[in-house]
Formats: C-alpha cells, structure tokens, sequence
C-alpha cells in the first residue's frame, strides 16, 4: 500500500510510521512530505493508494487544505488527520468528500490500519458509482429502472426524451402507461414467461408517447436479483428508438415493390396481389379479372418528344387509371407503357366490360405534358379466374395476348382472352409478343462466323447471323423468328440494329489492330426496299468512319427478281457508295441468268444445299463448279458457305472458289471468340492441297 503522509510536525509523523508498521499484514510504502505544495507536486509524477493528510500545513490551513488536495486528485483516497477540538471541522470535511478522520491523539494501530482499508474500498466504490450513475445520464439508450412489482423507479434523460415525459410523471406509474395497444395479450404474457424464465428478455416493442404517438423501439428487459434473497429485486430496461430504421426499412420494402417514376405497384406486387386475389376468389367462389394494357403510339411519342415528357406521360396515365378502379382492385406497372389491373371479387363478367370502356374512355382525352398536347389510346386484353384454363401463371401471359389482338384489331379497343388463342395460334402470338420487346430489351445477339481464303487461308471475312436470347426460350436460330419478324415488319428496325452492331463490331476490331475484313450482313426483301436503306447505310458508315468497301450486303435472287427495276436502283446507289453486294444462295431461286449482267453485284454465294453432297453428287457438283466459273468470268468474288469436311473444302478448292464458309473452320461464335480465333488463325497453314 502506497501512502502518501502529509504531515509538518516531526513527532506526528514519527508516531504514524510506527503505528503503520505494527501489526502489518500489507507492505506499507509511506512517503512522507511536510508541504502541500511538494505533495501536490509529488502527485503528479507519482500514484498513491491513499493520502493521511493534517490540516494546518505551512503552506495550507484548514478546509482549503483538503479541498486544493482533493481537486488535484479527485480518485485519490484522504484521511484527514486532525487535533480533538476540530472534529466539527472533519465532520464537514467528510460530507465534501473526505473518506474519513482520525483525532491524532486517539489514533491506534488497529484503528489506523482499519480506517485506511475502509477509506480506499469506499473510494473505490464511490467512483464506481459515479461512473454507473454518468453511463445511466449520459447514454442515448432509454433506461427505465423499477422494482419488482414494476413500479418504475429511476429513468434516464434519454428515456424521458424518448417518451417525452418529465422523470416526476413518470416515477411510481407501471410501464403501462407507455402501452400502445400494438400488441396482443399473449405477447406480453410470453415476453414475462422469458423474462422469469431466462432473467432476460429482448425484442421489438411499439410504445406510445406523451403525445400520443407510437414508436418502436428495440428493447432489452433484465431482471436483476436481490444480493441478499436471490430474488428479483428489479427490473432493468433499455429502450433504442428504432423509428429511422423502421422507417428506411419500410422505405426500401416500398421501393422493391413499386415503380418509381408512378408510384404504382410493380410487377413483384402485382403478382403478389395476383396470387391474393385468386386464394381469396377461391375462398369466396367469386371470380377476379386481369387487364393487360399497353399504350398506342407511345413509343413515337417518347422518342419524338424525348424521354422526361414520356415519364410524364407515364404519370398522368397511371394517375387517370387510378381513378378508374376501387380501392380493392390493383393497377401496376410492368415496365415500359405495360400496365396491368386485377379486378377482385366481380360478381359478373359485365363488369370488367364497364372498367375497361370506362379506362378507354379516361385515356381518350388530351394529355397536357411538357407543354406539348398528347393523344395516347390503349388495347386491352382481358383474361378471367376462374376461367377457360384455371393456369394461375398463365393469366397475365393469356392477358398480354388478348392485349396483342386488341392491337389487331385497331388499337383503342379491348379483347377477351378465348379458347382460339390457344395451342398452335397462342405459342405464335407469344412468339410475337415476345419478339416485339425483344428489341427494346435487347435480347438479340450478334454471331460471326468466318470466312476463309483459298489462297492465303486467312480469315479475310465473317457473316453476321443474328440470334435472339430468349429468357423463355433460351437461344432462338434465326430460322425460326425470321419469318414472323418479316411478317410483322419487325424486321426494319432489327435489320437496321444488325447493320449497325455489326458496323460498330468491325470498327472495333479495325480499332484492336485486327487486318480489315469484309463483314457480310444478310438483307431481308422488306428491309431492301425500305425507302431510306441506302440512306441509313450510308450514316452509319460515315459515323463510324468504316470504308464502305467493307461492308457486304447478302440479298436473295428473289428479293432481286421481285421488282427488278427498283432493285437494279438500289443496287447503282450501293455501288456508288462503295458497298459490296452478294447475292445469296445463288442458284436455288429464279433468276435468269440474263439479268445477272444488270445487276451490280461483286459476290456469288453457293448455297450449302449445293455443297453439302459434295464431291459425289455429280448434278451438285457441276452446279458448284457452273457458278464458279460464272463469278470468275464476270470478275465476281464466289463463297461457298455450309463446308463442313475437307473433301468439299478440296473440291471447291480445286474449282477455284475463292471463300469458304462453313463448321470445318468456324461455327458461327459470339464477337469475343472471332477476336480470339483471328488471333490464332493467321499462324494456321493453308488447307487445301
Ligand atoms: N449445316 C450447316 N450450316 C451451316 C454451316 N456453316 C454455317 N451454317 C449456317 O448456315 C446459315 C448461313 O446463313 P444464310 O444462308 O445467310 O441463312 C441465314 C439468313 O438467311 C437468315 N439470317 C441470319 N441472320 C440474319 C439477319 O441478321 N438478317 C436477316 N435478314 N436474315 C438473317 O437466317 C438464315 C439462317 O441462319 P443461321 O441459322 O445462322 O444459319 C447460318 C449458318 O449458321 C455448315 O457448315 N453446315
């Protein structure tokens, strides 16, 4: 024990030390200093246990001598040592904070050891409590103390302001008075069962305010026992307001399941919603219905007037449906210019027919956005549960495709979903359906494949095929979707991306350092007598800075020979721009060979129906060998495309062809693959021979 002696007279100190050392169970270090002054010092370069401190120093007298020492070292243990007459004096000096005082003349070693054990545990205790009593004030917890019957004893600042009571209104009331009827009995009769159980209990509790408010709060309930019976003394709680949290909690939740831009629901509610609503017409044996709707022209509309006003088209649309539905209906948005609405418990049929004129009608009238006047109209498709196929996941498909018929029928108008839009009829539809968005989410994939010198066996070329990565189908060949893109008139607008990322693709790879290579695009009828092909053609090679030359048009005889006139046009003004033409499969269609010599076309292509027999089938192979020749001496290019072994590559070789196509070099491969192939190939040997 390390005692500091503040003493000036000689004979005291003496007296102190041999007291101190008799009967000694401690090592007892004393230093001894006569001045307040030099103690004050000493102290700060040196701890002590404890401090006997005399009051009448030279340098220091009476309170002011306890006090300078006190605040110098406010953890620091003192006994006050003082004469018979100043006991009033030591009796102040304990309530400011003294541990003790020991009258010198009736001081004993016994008495002395024990006062100094005593002094520096009630210390010890005294800042424990301090501290406790500055973590109860200072912490942002709540912190509600009561008994064991739950009469609240203490709060903190915290609690009174998360509750906004004051501690007076607040002491002796039950935490009943905080209840926010949020929760059932039977909660709070688990929460005590825990609590008894475990000593402990923590959760989410909502408890109303002063003001009448309620609030959620974490909280964490202790029970602490009694030190003496081991029973439950009191109860500890500590309250963290959770308001923010819930509230960025609800937030998020609110965004996962809504549009932004209108607030409505989204798909993810929608389908929720959806599952609700047919539980609930199953429970009910009542009947819902589902609206898919989509806006006419709305895409002329975003792209001529910009996107902010169609966003704000968007809005007034969602905010005119709203008010075409109760309460108990859902209208979402899917995405785009898609809404769809659920009707719930429809006694009859006829009344989604009100619904879906009533929305007609709301959509009919002129839209003010931006400063511009708008007319939009909308097809519906209409689809009910319970209904001709009881396929809950197949409601908003059947939906979308009577949606699809509307249009058909001339937009503005509504179609119910029936048993002939099914099988053969409903796939086809969804297959347009789907090949309708497939643009604008951008579901088509370009793929090369490469072509091959003869001469040098180098790639000098590739075909850009098209594919469409399906989310339903998977990876669709374009055999299959062609067509209905032909049909539909899809074709324009893909046919211009093909051009264009095919375009973009080339530069890429002239930009990587890769040997320029001609780029063979494939050109639907519609496409080519598209008014402004050239046109587009044309500003898409200046944009990119390509040489024209580059660039390989693949047409059909039959797109040729379909209007041979305009065809022969179009073909001057390709030319004059530098473009190359081939002319695709050559030799399975119609044309005379008359007109071959009026048309400006650079490339002949041998069909692979041609090759694919070769070199056995004698009729194949002259027919081959026949076009050949036929390119040669009109000083046209010729490829032979579908070479898939080498006995067709050395027969086509052999005639002198002068590309080759097909599985024996290359698969058609997404545009990372040809870089890698292109990086490889030129080390390749030749492979005729
Ligand atoms: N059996 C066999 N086949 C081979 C071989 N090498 C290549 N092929 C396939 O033969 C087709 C050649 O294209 P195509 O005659 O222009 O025939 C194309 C073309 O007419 C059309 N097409 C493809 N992409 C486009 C496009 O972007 N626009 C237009 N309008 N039509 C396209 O779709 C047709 C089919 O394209 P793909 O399915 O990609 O089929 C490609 C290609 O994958 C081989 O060694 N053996």
């Amino acid at each position: 024990m390390k005692i500091l002696l503040i003493e000036d007279h000689k004979p005291d100190a003496i007296l102190l030390r041999e007291l101190l050392s008799e009967n000694s169970t401690d090592q007892i270090h004393l230093f001894h200093l006569e001045r307040l002054g030099d103690a004050l010092e000493a102290l700060k370069s040196r701890a002590f246990d404890i401090a006997l401190l005399d009051l009448s120093l030279p340098d220091a007298f009476g309170q002011e001598t306890f006090r300078r020492l006190n605040r110098v070292a406010p953890s620091l243990p003192i006994i006050v040592l003082t004469g018979i007459d100043d006991q009033e004096l030591a009796m102040d000096l304990a309530q400011a904070g003294a541990q003790d005082y020991l009258v010198k003349s009736e001081l004993s070693s016994g008495l002395l050891h024990r006062s100094l054990h005593y002094a520096i545990e009630r210390k010890r205790t005294e800042l424990k409590l301090r501290l406790a009593a500055t973590v109860f004030e200072s912490t942002l917890e709540g912190i509600m103390i009561t008994d064991a019957k739950t009469n609240i004893i203490s709060v903190n600042e915290a609690f009174c302001e998360i509750t906004g009571y004051v501690s007076e209104e607040i002491i002796g009331c039950t935490p009943t008075m905080f209840e926010s009827e949020r929760h059932s009995k039977a909660f709070f009769r688990q929460l005590w069962d825990v609590l008894n159980k475990t000593g402990q209990w923590r959760g989410e509790i909502w408890n109303r305010r002063k003001s009448g408010e309620v609030f959620p709060a974490w909280v964490n309930i202790s029970a602490v026992p009694n030190i003496v019976d081991d029973k439950i003394g009191h109860y500890v709680a500590v309250f963290t307001e959770i308001t923010e949290l819930k509230l960025s909690e609800e937030r998020l939740n609110y965004l996962a399941h809504h549009d932004p831009l209108t607030g409505l629901p989204n798909r993810l509610l929608f389908q929720d919603r959806l599952a609700q609503g047919i539980l609930q017409a199953q429970r009910r044996k009542s009947m819902i219905a589902v609206m898919f709707l989509d806006l006419d022209r709305f895409k002329l509309i975003n792209d001529t007037l910009g996107h902010p006003i169609g966003d704000e088209l968007l809005v007034a649309v969602a905010e005119r449906l709203r008010r075409c539905a109760r309460e108990t209906d859902t209208i979402a948005r899917l995405g785009g210019d898609e809404f769809a609405v659920i009707l719930s418990s429809m006694a009859r049929e006829e009344d989604v027919e009100h619904v879906a004129q009533k929305i007609i009608q709301a959509l009919s009238s002129v839209f003010c956005v931006g400063g511009h006047e708008v007319f939009v109209t909308t097809s519906i498709g209409i689809t009910f549960y319970p209904g001709l196929n009881n396929d809950r996941s197949k409601l908003l498909e059947q939906a979308d495709v009577a949606m699809y018929h509307a249009k058909k029928h001339g937009r503005n108008n509504y179609q119910y979903y029936t048993a002939d839009m099914n099988a053969a009829a409903y796939e086809r539809l969804m297959l347009e359906t789907n090949l309708r968005r497939a643009l604008e989410r951008e579901e088509f994939r370009l793929y090369y494949q490469p072509q091959i010198d003869v001469q040098s066996g180098a790639v000098t070329g590739v075909e850009a095929l098209i594919r469409w990565q399906s989310p339903e189908l998977g990876l669709v060949s374009p055999g299959e979707f062609i067509p209905l893109l032909e049909e539909t008139g899809l074709i324009v607008p893909v046919g211009e991306w093909v051009i264009e990322t095919a375009c973009r693709q080339m530069k890429e790879w002239l930009d990587a350092g890769y040997p320029s290579m001609t780029m063979a695009v494939n050109l639907s009828a519609r496409q080519f007598h598209q008014v402004d092909l050239v046109e587009r053609i044309a500003q898409i090679l200046q944009e990119l800075n390509l040489p024209p030359e580059l660039l390989e048009l693949e047409l059909t005889e039959s797109m040729v020979m379909e209007s041979v006139d305009s065809a022969v046009e179009i073909l001057h003004k390709l030319k004059r721009m530098g473009v190359k033409v081939a002319i695709d499969d050559f030799g399975t269609g119609v044309s005379s060979l008359g007109y071959l010599k009026h048309f400006p076309v650079d490339t002949l292509k041998i069909s692979h129906d041609f090759v694919l027999n070769l070199p056995r089938d004698s009729v194949d192979a002259s027919i081959a060998s026949a076009v050949i020749n036929l390119a040669r001496n009109m000083q046209l290019s010729s490829v032979a495309e579908g070479v898939e072994n080498a006995e067709q590559m050395d027969f086509l070789s052999g005639q002198d062809c002068e590309r080759l196509q097909g599985y024996l070099f290359s698969r058609p491969v997404p545009a990372e693959k040809i870089a890698e192939l292109l990086g490889t190939w030129q080390a390749m040997p030749k492979k005729s021979g």
